[in-house]
């Protein structure tokens, strides 16, 4: 799974220096920050309004544009899937403490 964001996560560091007139996501950082998130705003939406209605393809289908959006907001952020990765997987660590410390608790 993280092979796939890595590998997307390349293409996008490599569309830094690609011509805006050949490549969406170069087109995308030629508007600016303004227009990544513009885009996230609307997959989100797009997204929330597939969940209320009952449609999973479409949930499927606007999530992965979420998912792609927040891609290029992280590269034009000069940050790297595998951080938000590693913020997740501090989260579980702590959260294993928390467990750990509860389990303490109810001895
Ligand atoms: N995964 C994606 C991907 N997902 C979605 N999109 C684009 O995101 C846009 C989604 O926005 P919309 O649904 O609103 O469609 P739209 O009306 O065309 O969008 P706007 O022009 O209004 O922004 C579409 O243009 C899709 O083509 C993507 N474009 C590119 N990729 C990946 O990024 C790589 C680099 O792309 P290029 O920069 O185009 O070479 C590709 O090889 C793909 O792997």
């Amino acid at each position: 799974m993280s092979e796939i964001l890595s590998r997307l996560a390349e293409t996008l560091e490599s569309r830094k220096n690609a011509d805006p007139a050949s490549s969406y996501v170069a087109k995308l950082y030629a508007k600016g920050l303004d227009a990544i998130l513009k885009k996230i705003g609307e997959e989100a939406t797009e997204t929330v309004i597939a969940a209320k209605d009952g449609d999973k393809a479409q949930v499927l289908y606007e999530m992965a544009d979420l998912w792609f959006h927040c891609m290029v907001l992280l590269a034009q952020q000069g940050l790297h899937p595998d951080d938000v990765l590693a913020e997740l997987a501090r989260r579980e660590g702590l959260s294993g403490l928390v467990e750990k410390a509860n389990r303490r608790d109810n001895v």
